[in-house]
């Protein structure tokens, strides 16, 4: 069988996924996919599925259906082969070590991959001067906002390909998230593909070529910012 030229572009394919806890369903015949230079939110209500979707991605969950990147099924896969084949799955602030520098913290992002390991502590540096102002403070000290772009930061030293957000723009005030919204903005640059799972409709609409709308574990509407902004469903979810 041939491979259609779409199939080459798209770099992460999710298919009829099923996960559930036990007696919940969390997701059910879900459908995502993200294309080549992509970045792709899944939007949704609190419970809606989109923290399971990502993990499910990430490889922390047993799952029905097809998690496909660049062609590999994940469930096929270790979690560190994932990572060295550029997915990388950036959690809110959970996986920070806290009694570590933030130097340290970083410095671990890059412990499959370190080549290039001091130009990429600049890059990151240079997106988020207060993580270099705060080099060497204890992680635990840092402020919601800081740990956020740690964590992004983190995320930026493996060399991704492939980037999976986790509510990036979560408990952040208004000047935190505008630092986290133009990191973003540089990262998309870097063609990197992106997907972001956000409560933030508007942060998400901002930032996204295209969105998926998740409802009680199911895909309800998808599109691009311009045709969900004008669908009478989402316009209700959003509250006008
Ligand atoms: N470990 C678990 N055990 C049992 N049920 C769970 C577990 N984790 C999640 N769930 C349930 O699965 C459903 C989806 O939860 P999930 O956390 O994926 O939603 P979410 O969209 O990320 O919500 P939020 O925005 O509030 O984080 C919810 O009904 C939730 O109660």
């Amino acid at each position: 069988m041939s491979t259609t030229k779409q199939e080459i572009d798209t770099v992460l394919s999710v298919e009829n996924l099923s996960v559930s806890y036990g007696k919940v369903q969390a997701l059910e015949d879900v459908n995502v996919d993200v294309k080549s230079g992509e970045t792709v939110a899944v939007i949704g209500p609190n419970g809606a599925g989109k923290s399971t979707l990502v993990d499910t991605i990430g490889g922390f969950h047993d799952y029905d259906g097809s998690i496909r990147y660049n062609g590999t099924e994940v469930a096929d896969s270790s979690t560190s082969n994932l990572i060295a084949d550029g997915l990388f799955y950036c959690t809110e602030r959970r996986d920070l070590f806290d009694y570590m520098s933030v130097e340290q913290n970083l410095r671990l992002g890059s412990y499959l991959n370190g080549e290039g390991e001091e130009r990429r502590l600049e890059e990151v540096f240079d997106l988020f001067p207060r993580l270099e102002e705060r080099r060497t403070q204890e992680t635990q000290s840092l402020s919601g906002g800081e740990m956020q772009m740690l964590s992004l930061g983190r995320g930026l030293m493996s060399d991704p390909e492939f980037l999976i957000l986790d509510e990036p723009s979560i408990g952040l005030a208004p000047v935190i998230l505008q630092d986290i919204s133009e990191a973003l903005e540089s990262i998309q640059e870097l063609s990197v593909e992106i997907l972001i799972c956000e409560q933030n409709i508007t942060f998400a609409l901002e930032h996204a070529d295209r969105l998926y709308l998740l409802e009680n574990g199911s895909v309800r509407r998808s599109g691009t910012p311009d045709s969900l902004e004008s669908d009478k469903f989402v316009e209700t979810y959003i509250g006008g």
